[in-house]
């Protein structure tokens, strides 16, 4: 997520501020450019939720309504002033939100989208069916917003820069939350949660504060919107509404700030010319735009995935990729931890079980790695090689057996608790963010040396712990060499340096013992060479190292001992020499790939 100001943004907010002082401007248009306001809030926590955690929600104008029947009954039954409302508004919705999604996010796939349907027409005939919320009439009489004697008008000037600076302030808060470590947290969901988790990050509680984050967003629009209507009924907080607010943060493009704010203003001003145009045109009244409205997220979809704002920044002439902001470049700070005495065993497998149904994936598997050693895991396709590493990486539980990480028992932890330990891993299918940059998916490997949390973060009291994060990261680079590519976007580098971006966000974890799953694959000779100094220079420095591996030549040089697997079971341990001389291996597997 960039955070320089683009001059489009820039000239879009100047002529934001002047809009009511030009002469003669018509009151309706300030009205419009507030209703712009209001759901491009909306549209902004869902950047968040859909456009970086990936979750998609139809429920959004449920939030909005949290908001709005809030302030609506605390002003109107109990006399609060407007501005009191705000405070409980968010945490009224927070507290449902958090609650809400703790019940709702476990659901996976299309399940998810659904239930937000259920919980949004839920609160729609919640709101139109009871005597507390007025029905379907609604409340009204709601106060305006008032500070002292001054009111802040609906319609007028006041009121749209009311609107404005909130906007404004909720775009520096989100901005600033993206760039901080539980932002990257939220992104690195994007990665997958297998490698998100094995980094120490606690996915279900990221894809919760995104959830949340995006809620009390639309809350706040809600209590605008209350306050501006100064009446409401349930209709504005329909499953209708929430596909609006989808439409206009696909429209402008997903997973950027300005998309929001961008596709909220193309769709608030094209509804309000198709409510004029269409009932003349067809003949008839009716609430003809949502036709139209579908076509074009049909549209969208198929022709502009990423929505308008990449058109419109390669129009600006900007153009900014979506790469981490230049950091004052600080020394690497001392290692989180330090090895152990080499030598000394860092993992150990004992009798090792996993059973899928009636087949032995891993029959009783055991071996050692120690401080400064490398050690191979070899055997043919489908051995139970990856199995063996889920299972010590806490991807999946054991049917039986023992895994000790510093001679602690680990068997049945959560990967995120392995790893705090020191255990970081590599994927045999590159895992890396799409749309970031190395160095920001390389930090997500420190993201366990930070403490910061969503508020420091959104309010940028985290910049001192960051210098940190980010010193390790760039440390981690340089150790990798890929020092020059830091800005690049990883994915789009080619597939050797993406493993080795792999390999540096888990160097900068600092881990006690590092895991590669087939680290040369695809890789090129050179490349394969640069890859075996790097893991002779870890193990000088005392880390474990534990490979999975098909490269023999490159397995062969490397290692100092290889556990050898074939149909789950153990079919030797010992020197490369010694396994390259060994019968049962070179029948079972060596034989025909010597
Ligand atoms: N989640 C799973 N459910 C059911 N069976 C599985 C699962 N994962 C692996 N298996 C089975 O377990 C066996 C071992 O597979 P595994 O992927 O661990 O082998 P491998 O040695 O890593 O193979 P490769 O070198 O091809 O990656 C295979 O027969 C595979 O089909």
């Amino acid at each position: 997520m960039s955070r320089a100001v683009s001059i489009p943004a820039l000239v879009a907010l100047l002529a934001a501020i002047a809009l009511p002082l030009v002469p003669g401007v018509p009151t309706y248009w300030i009205t419009v450019a507030s209703y712009i306001g209001f759901s491009g809030i909306v549209a902004l926590g869902i950047v968040v939720l859909t456009g970086v955690a990936g979750v998609v929600s139809f429920g959004q104008a449920m939030f909005v309504g949290f908001g709005a029947y809030t302030t609506a009954i605390l002003t109107t039954r109990y006399g609060w002033p407007a501005f009191a409302t705000l405070p409980v508004a968010i945490l009224i919705t927070g507290t449902l939100a958090w609650g809400i999604g703790a019940i709702t996010l476990r659901l996976k796939g299309h399940y998810l989208p659904v239930a937000t349907i259920a919980w949004n027409i839920s609160f729609f005939y919640l709101t139109g069916g009871l005597d507390f919320f007025r029905r379907f009439d609604g409340i009204s009489g709601i106060p305006p917003i008032a500070i002292g004697d001054f009111t802040f008008t609906s319609g007028g000037a006041s009121f749209y820069y009311l609107t404005l600076a909130i906007v404004a302030l909720l775009v520096v808060l989100t901005a600033n939350l993206l760039d901080s470590r539980v932002g990257r947290a939220i992104r690195a969901l994007r990665g997958g949660v297998l490698a998100a988790e094995s980094f120490g990050i606690d996915t279900g509680r990221a894809r919760i504060l995104a959830f949340v984050y995006a809620a009390v967003l639309a809350s706040i629009s809600g209590w605008l919107y209350a306050h501006f209507q100064r009446a409401i009924n349930p209709s504005p907080f329909s499953i209708n509404a929430s596909i609006d607010y989808l439409l206009m943060a696909v429209a402008g493009g997903i997973g950027q700030i300005g998309g929001a704010l961008l596709g909220s203003g193309i769709v608030t001003i094209v509804r309000e010319k198709l409510q004029d145009v269409l009932p003349h045109l067809i003949g008839t009244q009716g609430n003809f735009e949502a036709i139209v409205f579908g076509f074009v997220l049909i549209l969208i979809f198929q022709f502009a995935p990423e929505g308008l704002m990449p058109y419109l920044r390669r129009l600006g002439g900007r153009l900014s990729r979506a790469v981490s902001p230049e950091r004052p470049v600080v020394a690497a700070p001392p290692p989180a931890r330090l090895p152990p005495e080499r030598g000394t065993e860092v993992l150990g497998v004992a009798d090792l079980r996993k059973t899928f149904g009636g087949l032995v994936a891993v029959d009783d598997i055991g071996f050692t790695v120690r401080a400064g050693e490398i050690v191979g895991l070899i055997g043919p396709n489908g051995a139970g090689k990856s199995t063996t590493f889920n299972l010590v990486t806490g991807v999946m539980p054991a049917s039986a057996g023992e895994v000790r990480f510093l001679g602690q028992p680990v068997q049945g932890w959560l990967s995120r608790r392995i790893a705090r330990l020191g255990l970081a891993r590599t994927f045999q299918h590159v895992k890396l963010v799409h749309g970031m940059s190395v160095i920001d998916n390389v930090v997500i490997g420190a993201h366990l040396d930070g403490h910061a949390g969503a508020i420091q973060g959104a309010l940028r009291l985290d910049r001192a712990e960051e210098e940190r994060l980010f010193a390790r990261a760039r440390a981690a680079i340089a150790r990798v060499g890929l020092s020059e590519y830091e800005q690049t976007i990883a994915t789009e580098l080619a597939l050797g340096q993406q493993r080795l971006v792999e390999i540096a966000r888990a160097l900068a974890a600092d881990p006690v013992m590092i895991l590669l799953d087939e680290p040369a694959a695809g890789l090129r000779h050179a490349e394969k060479t640069a890859l075996a100094d790097l893991l002779r220079d870890l193990r000088e420095s005392g880390i474990a190292v534990l490979l999975v591996e098909h490269d023999m030549d490159f397995v062969m040089g490397l290692t100092d001992r290889l556990v050898v697997m074939n149909f789950g079971s153990e079919l030797a341990q010992g020197r490369p020499a010694e396994i390259q001389r060994n019968p049962a291996v070179l029948e079972a597997y060596l034989g025909s790939a010597a």
